[in-house]
C-alpha cells in the first residue's frame, strides 16, 4: 500500500528541476513532463508543490494523467487535510463577471436559442466563451452555417387538418421526441462544473439523443451511468494513433449500450481557432517563452487536448471498424457527395454532413448546402430515396431554430445535430437551461409544422421548400438581427450597467 504523503512532503518539490503536483488527492512527479505539456510549463509551475485540481479539472478529460504520465511518476495518495488551500486570486474583472452572472435574466425570460448565446457571451468565463464560440481562421464558415438556412424558403400548404401535430421520429431506428440530437462538443466543464451531465439529464427528460464526445470533461462511464434506463446515447470518436486504445474505447462503448459510433473524419488536425489561441497567450505572457519548450503551444486548449488524433485515418480503416464493433458506423464531417457515396459503398450506416461548427477548414460549405448535392447524386448514382432508413443523412452547424431543422428534413435529412446552443444553455443555467432550450424547440416545432401544413415529420417533403438559391453565396438575404449582433434587449442592456 503506497505511503500517504502529506502536503508538506509535496510542497518540498516545487522547482522546475523537481516538480510535484496534486490532482484529485494524488501526487504526481511532473518534472520530466513540464516541457512536453501542451499547455506549456508555466501553468504547471504555478502549482508546483501544490494542489492543481481546480485548474486541471475543466480542461482535461478524466484519464489524461493516466494516458500521459508513466506510472512510476504516480506517487500515490496525499492526505488533503495537510495540504495548504490554494488561494485563487479573484481579479476585479472576474468579480464583475460574477456580478453579471448573478444579474442574468430569469430562465422564464428566455424566448429562443439565440438568447442563451447572447447571455453566455456576457456572463461566461472568458476562456470558456473563447473555446466554445471560436471557429477557424476568419470564422466565415461558422457564419455561413447559419446563413445557408436563410437561402431556403418555405412553400407552406393550407387547409390541411393540423389539429394534431407530431414531430417525433426515429434516429438509427431509435424513437426520439424530435429530429434533433445533441452533438458532441468537448470540455463541458469549462462552462459548468457538471459538464456533459447537464446534457444527459435534459436529454433524458425530453427523450432526445445525446452524442457523447471523446473529449468530454466528464468520464465516459460517468455520462453513461447518469443516463436513465433505456436512454439512447451515441458516441463520437476521435481515432487514436494507437489503434489498441481506439479498439478498447469502441468495444467498451458498445458493452455500455451505446447505439451508434460517429467517427469524426474532418479533424486530422484541429483547426486554428484564434479566440481560443488568444486565450492561451493571455494566460501566459507570450514574450517570456521558456527556452526548451518542445510543444507547439500556439493552439490554445484545442491543440492541448488533441495531439493523440491520428491524421493517418483513411478508408482502409473502415473494414477494421466493422470487424471490431456491431454498432452502426456513421462518418461525422463529410463535406461532398463523393465521400458520402464512398461511405454508402463501404457499407456504412450514414454520414453527418458537417464542418465541425466552422472550427476546422474555413470556407467549407454548410452541411445544408452539401445535403442538397448528396441527395441529388446518391439518387442519380445509386437510386436511393431520402430520407433513407438504411443510409441516414444528418446535418449540423448553425441550427438555431426548428425552421432550420424542418428545411433540412424537407431536403432529405433524417435529423440534425445541434452543438453550441446547448453548451450556452448549460453554461448559463445548468441542466435546466438545456431543458428550457429543448422545450423552446418543441414549441417552435408545434407552431412551424402547423403553419407549414405538415401534421407529421413524414409530411415534410421537398416540395415544401424552395432551395434553388442554396448554392449561390451572394444572394441578398434580410439581415439576421438575432444571430449577427446577439440579441440586445433592455434586460441584457441592464447587464452592461452591472
Ligand atoms: C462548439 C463545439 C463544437 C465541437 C467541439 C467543441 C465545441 C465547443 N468539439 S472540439 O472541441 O473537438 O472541436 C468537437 C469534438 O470533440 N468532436 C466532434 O466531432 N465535433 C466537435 N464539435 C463540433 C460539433 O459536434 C458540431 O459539429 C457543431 O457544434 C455544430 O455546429 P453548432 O455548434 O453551430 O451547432
Amino acid at each position: 500500500m503506497a505511503k500517504v504523503l502529506s502536503g508538506k512532503d509535496v510542497a518540498l518539490h516545487n522547482k522546475r528541476d523537481d516538480c510535484w503536483i496534486i490532482i484529485h488527492g494524488k501526487a504526481y512527479d511532473v518534472t520530466d513532463f513540464l516541457d512536453d505539456h501542451p499547455g506549456g510549463s508555466k501553468i504547471i509551475l504555478k502549482y508546483a508543490g501544490k494542489d492543481a485540481t481546480a485548474e486541471y479539472e475543466p480542461i482535461h478529460p478524466p484519464n489524461t494523467i493516466d494516458a500521459n504520465l508513466p506510472s512510476e511518476k504516480h506517487l500515490g495518495p496525499v492526505d488533503l487535510d495537510t495540504v495548504e488551500k490554494v488561494e485563487i486570486q479573484i481579479t476585479d474583472k472576474e468579480k464583475e463577471r460574477q456580478e453579471r452572472f448573478s444579474a442574468r435574466p430569469l430562465l422564464s425570460e428566455i424566448l429562443n436559442l439565440h438568447d442563451f448565446e447572447s447571455i453566455a457571451k456576457q456572463v461566461m468565463p472568458e476562456k470558456a466563451w473563447a473555446y466554445y464560440s471560436s471557429a477557424a481562421d476568419d470564422e466565415i464558415t461558422n457564419r455561413e452555417n447559419h446563413a445557408a438556412y436563410h437561402r431556403v424558403w418555405f412553400r407552406p400548404r393550407i387547409l390541411r387538418d393540423v389539429t394534431e401535430v407530431d414531430w417525433s421520429t426515429t434516429i438509427l431506428g431509435h424513437k426520439t421526441s424530435m429530429p434533433i440530437y445533441i452533438s458532441a462538443t468537448a470540455l463541458g466543464k469549462l462552462g459548468h462544473p457538471d459538464g456533459e451531465l447537464n446534457l444527459t439529464r435534459a436529454a433524458a427528460k425530453h427523450d432526445v439523443i445525446q452524442m457523447i464526445p471523446t473529449l468530454a470533461s466528464c468520464s465516459f462511464d460517468e455520462i453513461i451511468d447518469a443516463a436513465q434506463p433505456g436512454q439512447v446515447q451515441f458516441f463520437q470518436l476521435y481515432v487514436n494513433k494507437d489503434r489498441n486504445i481506439t479498439k478498447r474505447i469502441v468495444q467498451h462503448a458498445e458493452q455500455r449500450g451505446v447505439k451508434g459510433l460517429f467517427i469524426t473524419v474532418d479533424a486530422p488536425q484541429l483547426g486554428r481557432r484564434e479566440k481560443d489561441m488568444r486565450m492561451k497567450f493571455e494566460a501566459d505572457d507570450p514574450k517570456i517563452v521558456t527556452e526548451n519548450e518542445k510543444v507547439d503551444r500556439s493552439q490554445g486548449a484545442a491543440r492541448a487536448i488533441s495531439s493523440f488524433i491520428d491524421p493517418g485515418l483513411s478508408w482502409k480503416d473502415m473494414k477494421w471498424f466493422k470487424s471490431i464493433t456491431k454498432m452502426p458506423l456513421i462518418l461525422k464531417g463529410v463535406q461532398c457527395w463523393e465521400d458520402a457515396l464512398m461511405a454508402y459503398d463501404a457499407g456504412l450506416q450514414g454520414v453527418v454532413l458537417s464542418n465541425h461548427g466552422g472550427r476546422q477548414l474555413d470556407f467549407s460549405r454548410s452541411g445544408l448546402e452539401v445535403l442538397v448535392e448528396v441527395v441529388d447524386n446518391l439518387k442519380a448514382k445509386r437510386g436511393l430515396k431520402f430520407p433513407n432508413e438504411k443510409f441516414q443523412l444528418f446535418v449540423d452547424g448553425g441550427v438555431r431554430r426548428a425552421t432550420d431543422v424542418l428545411k433540412a428534413i424537407a431536403l432529405g435529412a433524417n435529423a440534425v445535430g445541434v452543438g453550441r446552443p446547448f453548451i450556452y444553455a448549460f453554461s448559463t443555467y445548468g441542466a435546466e437551461g438545456v431543458d428550457k432550450a429543448l422545450q423552446i424547440l418543441h414549441d417552435e416545432f408545434a407552431m412551424n409544422m402547423r403553419l407549414l401544413g405538415a401534421p407529421t415529420i413524414k409530411d415534410i417533403v421537398p416540395e415544401m421548400v424552395d432551395a434553388h438559391n442554396i448554392h449561390s453565396h451572394v444572394v441578398a438575404v434580410p439581415g439576421d438581427r438575432l444571430y449577427d449582433s446577439n440579441y440586445e434587449s433592455l434586460q441584457y442592456a441592464k447587464l452592461q450597467e452591472v
